[in-house]
Parts: structure tokens; C-alpha cells; sequence
């Protein structure tokens, strides 16, 4: 299946008087890896938030394919195959991480709280063929070993691995990665890069990915837009937009000289 493509158009978030976002628009092309990058306060998280649905953008649009996006609440868009992680990876500590992802697969399940809750038999069957399914996904992430471990006990990158389960369990078309490599050292940054990749190549799936690790997006993006003070300055390739005078001016402060 060909994933549909994200367009984000126009949109402008006011914070009282801050224009947070300005005119912002791009869009995420079918099975593409796409980052959205900028320093900070350029408006990154607040796009983020109104494409999750955090925010509610003051005009423009988030569409998904034919679906408008923008207005839905958060929990509808699981449904819409919308998977999200998390900045501070919102997880429960004292659960294994089999709980914790089959948690985010609540959207596919049919039987809703009540009837699990009173084990009802086509529940604990459609259980079972979701915790085999989460499993799966535990191993494709490389955490295939941890399932019955409690999250509180594991190292901060299986923490954020757990995470990306999490969201990879609504089976979505369109994955959104929040600052995934927030707090992880080198190495944990270049293993997650892997990851990301084999998530675009082998689910063939849509992701956007806003990050402030300049190394983690060049080596692995399709294409990138760059924000500013709540502005579209830059658009392309990952080389593309390196070379960039205005993004070159916007993270170093300076006038570019290319
Ligand atoms: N809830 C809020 N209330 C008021 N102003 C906000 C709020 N959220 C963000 N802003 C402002 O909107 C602008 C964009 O902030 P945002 O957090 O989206 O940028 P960012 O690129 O994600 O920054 P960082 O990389 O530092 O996280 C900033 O000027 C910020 O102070």
C-alpha cells in the first residue's frame, strides 16, 4: 500500500502576540524519511503539536491524503493510521514493555476496555494475535528480549525504543518522531538512525522527524525544511538545504559567505 502524502498548508500559530508559526507550509511525500529542523524557538514543537493535534493551528490546514487532519483531537488520529512518540516518552514505568506497547494498539482493538476486562473469549483471542503482533514489532526494534521486563528497569535507549514501539503498534501510514534522539549519547543516536531508516524501508511507511541533531537528519533524511522564527526559510535535499545561505545564517547568526 502507498502511504498518502502529509501537506501542511499555511499555517499560522499565535502565541499572543508571537507568531510561533508564520505561512508555514511542506509536504512529507509518500514513504518518505522527511525532518523538520531549525535553532531553537524556531517554531518546531509548535508545528509538531498542531500536526498531532495538540494545537489548533489560528488558520491553514494538516492533511493527510484526502483526510483533514487539522481540528481532530490527539486519540482520533491513531485511528487514521497517525503514529506518534513522545519528547519525554510518556510510558509506565512499573509495566513491562509488552504492556506498555499493546497499550498504544488499543485503537486496533475491537473489544474496547470492558470486554478485555471481562475476558470475554473473542477478546482473549484477538489478545493473543495483538501481543504476537507487538512482539513482532519488539523484535524489529531490536527490544524482541526486554518484553516482560519492567520499563523502569531498562537504559534510556531502550526507554525511547519502547516509545517508538509504541507507536509503530497502531500500525500507522504516518509515523511523527519528536526529538527521538533528545538525551541519547553517540552511539545510542547512530543506532537509532539505523533504525529509523529500516523503519522507512522495510514498513514503508511516511515519517516525519523533527530533530535538533543536525548529524542524525543529514545522514538520514529524504528531504528537509528548515524553520525560523516560525518561517519556512528552507526546502529540499538534505545537501541542498546545507548549503544554504539563509539556513547557514540562521544557525550560525551570521552573514553567510558561500
Ligand atoms: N505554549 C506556549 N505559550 C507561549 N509561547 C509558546 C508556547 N509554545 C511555544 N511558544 C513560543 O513559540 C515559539 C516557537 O517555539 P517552539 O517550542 O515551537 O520552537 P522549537 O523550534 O520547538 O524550539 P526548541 O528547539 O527550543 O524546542 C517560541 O518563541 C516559543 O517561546
Amino acid at each position: 500500500m502507498t502511504p498518502p502524502e502529509l501537506h501542511i498548508e499555511n499555517v499560522t500559530l499565535r502565541f499572543g502576540g508571537i507568531r510561533a508559526l508564520d505561512d508555514v507550509s511542506f509536504s512529507v511525500g509518500s514513504g518518505s524519511l522527511h525532518a523538520l529542523i531549525g535553532p531553537n524557538g524556531a517554531g518546531k514543537s509548535s508545528c509538531f503539536n498542531v500536526i498531532s493535534g495538540l494545537y489548533r493551528a489560528n488558520s491553514g490546514s494538516v492533511r493527510l491524503g484526502d483526510t483533514v487532519l487539522s481540528g481532530l483531537p490527539p486519540h482520533r488520529l491513531a485511528g487514521l493510521g497517525v503514529g506518534r512518540s513522545f519528547q519525554n516518552a510518556a510510558l509506565s514505568a512499573g509495566s513491562t514493555v509488552l504492556d506498555n506497547v499493546m497499550l498504544g494498539r488499543h485503537a486496533l482493538t475491537k473489544g474496547g476496555f470492558l470486554a478485555c476486562g471481562l475476558r470475554m473469549p473473542w477478546t482473549t483471542r484477538a489478545e493473543r494475535r495483538h501481543s504476537a503482533r507487538v512482539k513482532e514489532i519488539c523484535d524489529f526494534l531490536g527490544i524482541g528480549a526486554l518484553v516482560d521486563l519492567p520499563v523502569g528497569a531498562l537504559p534510556y535507549g531502550a526507554v525511547k525504543r519502547v516509545d517508538l514501539a509504541r507507536a509503530l503498534a497502531v500500525e500507522p501510514v504516518l509515523l511523527l518522531l519528536d526529538e527521538p534522539a533528545a538525551g541519547m549519547n553517540a552511539t545510542e543516536t547512530a543506532e537509532l538512525a539505523g533504525t529509523i531508516r529500516d523503519v522507512r524501508d522495510e514498513l514503508g511507511i511516511s515519517i516525519l522527524l523533527v530533530e535538533h541533531d543536525m548529524g542524525l537528519v543529514m545522514g538520514i533524511a529524504d528531504r528537509v525544511t528548515v524553520l525560523d522564527f516560525g518561517r519556512r526559510i528552507a526546502d529540499g535535499t538534505p545537501a541542498e538545504v546545507q548549503s544554504d545561505p539563509d539556513v547557514i545564517r540562521a544557525y550560525l547568526g551570521t552573514e553567510a559567505t558561500a
